[in-house]
């Protein structure tokens, strides 16, 4: 399909202006559906020029809402597979989409292009095994995503390592009592640091050093020992008091427990940060229990590189066995539910069948692994991606592009986003504050013209973007749409049900040709918006509502788009008090309409 693509090409250089203009309007007019359609036919030519470029280095794709950066991301995803498709094809292309919506949104594209040599994951989900969904507070996911906490994750991580200096007194079967003091425990743990070698790691250097100490006091104690040293090392290595000592000392450490002990423990925190603004401490405290956050993500990965795997030979092989064992059975009864449906037809009991099958499946997988190299890709923590593709990238954490950079070291990364949309703090945002001190040679290209907002409500939404943003540039969009943007004011108590007949509206506008509507509003009132469209679906079931409408907040509508969009505005404080991120929040809401956008704004006095 690659091929199709560049024959589009061709044939879009060679038709005559007229003719483009007419199949891209036509494009742009079509009712959109819950997933993204693909443009290889009305490509445009600055779309294509960066389609096309380089694979090599970090390319910034900056542009306004609506001017196809996602579009023009996953065909240069397509482009790139298809052009050095001898490198990445074993190395695969790592996509990295804002949230699970939008995964689903832009999932049908990859595959109708011809590409499944591609990983595609949110921020949540990057580290296998790992998927955040919940959310910290925004001051909270600031300070975890800058990159100044990475001595605080080595230092959380040493803090394990011997974490009192007291004198311990060993009882050993038989003997009596001996007492490893304070000097002799430093002296083993710099044995254990020794080489900087990952904590795990370093689990054998410190179990050596410390039997070698054992030795020593016991001789200094029972005199010389007729025993060779390897047997008496062996004998106490055994005994159970020591072995408790080693894991008191010196303990394997898993990256997520590190992690949630460091937000569980105000001691861990405290010495991890000392001098921590008090509001910020008490928004960064949390249970044990509580779920691992999006902005956790990147600190798992940091420390799973701090501790590295568990080296004992038993452990790390049973451990590693059972998760590639799990693996293989997971992958083969993946198979087999794919070619399934053969066997359910000739056999009642398919489901016992199927798990046998799965296990000799897996056993035959460790002669050979047949997984293609996405699957084993996306299992695999420390694999190395022949290129990164993010979108929404305006988002993206230092702490995250540190994750995204140890994923793909050469940099050749394409970061496509628009420095206008982002939300995630009050602090302006810039791609040389985001990428000049992690990959410097960084280049960039502009998209300048959007083919989903009609100009009528671009232009009201960027009075909005420039209350915060006074040079914000002149929107241009490929038309003026045939619809004006419908503001409605109410009183705050009224605005639940003023949205409501907003959006009753909106379905009756957009049901001849099955477009669909959009719902933004804010989380307080998702509730109860949520209700009408469950009562407007069964209402109108018959005419697909329930695929028609979605409900969500501004942050859970980033990247998607409908042809009609509601936006339920809250009461603002006075303009000087409301935040920069509010606005934007509202800017990227007033963006997502294809046709029809109606604000239901409540004010306190209606005048
Ligand atoms: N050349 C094109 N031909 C037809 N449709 C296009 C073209 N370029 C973009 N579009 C359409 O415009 C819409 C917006 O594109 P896209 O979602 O990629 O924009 P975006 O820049 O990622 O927007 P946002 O920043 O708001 O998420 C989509 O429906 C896309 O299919």
């Amino acid at each position: 399909m690659t091929a199709a693509y560049d024959e589009a090409l061709r044939v879009d250089e060679l038709g005559d202006a007229d003719s483009r203009d007419g199949a891209l309007m036509a494009a742009l007019d079509r009712p959109r559906t819950q997933h993204m359609g693909d443009i290889v036919g009305t490509i445009q030519r600055e779309q294509d020029a960066i389609i096309r470029g380089a694979l090599a280095g970090t390319l910034v794709v900056q542009g306004g809402p609506g001017t196809g950066k996602t579009a023009v991301a996953l065909h240069r995803a397509a482009y790139l597979l298809y052009e050095h498709r001898n490198r990445l094809a074993k190395s695969v292309v790592l996509i990295v989409g804002p949230n699970a919506r939008f995964l689903d949104y832009i999932s049908q594209v990859l595959p109708s292009l011809g590409e499944d040599s591609a990983v595609l994951v949110t921020p949540g989900t990057l580290v296998p095994g790992i998927r955040a969904t919940a959310t910290d507070a925004p001051a909270a996911a600031e300070f975890k995503g800058r990159l100044d906490i990475v001595p605080a994750l080595k230092q959380a991580v040493r803090a394990y390592e011997v974490p009192s200096e007291g004198a311990r007194v060993l009882h050993p079967a038989g003997m009596k009592p001996l007492t490893l003091d304070a000097a002799l425990l430093r002296r083993v743990r710099t044995r254990g640091r020794a080489g900087g070698v990952a904590h795990n790691r370093g689990r054998p250097q410190f179990e050596k050093a410390l039997l070698t100490e054992i030795l020593r006091l016991e001789d200094a104690e029972h005199g010389e020992s007729s025993m060779e040293d390897w047997e008496r090392r062996a004998d106490w290595a055994e005994d159970p008091a020591v072995q408790e000592l080693f894991d008191e000392l010196w303990p394997i450490l898993d990256a997520v427990e590190v992690v949630r002990d460091l937000f569980a423990d105000p001691q861990r925190l405290d010495r991890a940060f000392p001098r921590l603004d008090p509001a910020l401490r008490a928004n960064l405290l949390r249970s044990r229990e509580h779920p691992l956050t999006v902005a956790d993500v990147p600190l798992v990965d940091e420390v799973a590189e701090l501790v590295g795997e568990d080296p004992r030979p038993s452990a790390a092989s049973r451990a590693r066995a059972q998760a590639d064992r799990l693996t293989d059975v997971a992958y083969a009864q993946h198979v087999l539910d794919m070619v399934g449906d053969v066997d359910a037809h000739e056999d009642d009991e398919a489901a016992p069948v199927s798990i046998v099958a799965a296990e000799v499946l897996a056993d035959r997988q460790v002669l050979g692994d047949d997984r293609t190299p996405a699957e084993r890709a996306m299992h695999d923590r420390e694999w190395v991606y022949g290129h990164v593709i993010v979108d929404e990238a305006q988002e993206t954490s230092p702490m995250l592009l540190r994750a995204l950079i140890r994923r793909c070291p050469t940099r050749s990364m394409t970061l496509v986003g628009d420095e206008h949309q982002y939300t995630s703090t009050d602090a302006p945002f810039t791609w040389a504050g985001l990428l000049d001190e992690q990959a410097p040679r960084w280049r960039r290209e502009d998209l300048t013209v959007n083919y989903r907002t009609p100009g009528r409500i671009l232009r009201l939404a960027t009075g909005v973007l420039r209350r915060v943003e006074p040079d914000a540039p002149e929107p241009a969009s490929a038309r003026d749409g045939e619809h004006e943007p419908k503001v409605v004011r109410v009183a705050p108590a009224e605005l639940g049900e003023a949205t409501a007949r907003a959006t009753t509206e909106a379905l009756a506008d957009t049901a001849e040709a099955a477009g669909t509507v959009g719902v933004i509003a804010p989380l307080a009132l998702l509730g109860s918006l949520r209700e009408v469209r469950a009562s407007e679906a069964a209402r109108a079931a018959s005419e697909g509502v329930e695929e028609r409408l979605w409900v969500g907040t501004p942050d859970e509508a980033k990247g998607l788009e409908f042809d009609a969009v509601v936006v339920a505005v809250p009461p603002l404080p006075a303009p000087h008090a409301v935040s920069q991120a509010t606005w934007k929040r509202l800017y990227v809401a007033l963006t997502r309409p294809t046709q029809r956008l109606t604000v239901v704004e409540a004010v306190d006095a209606i005048g």
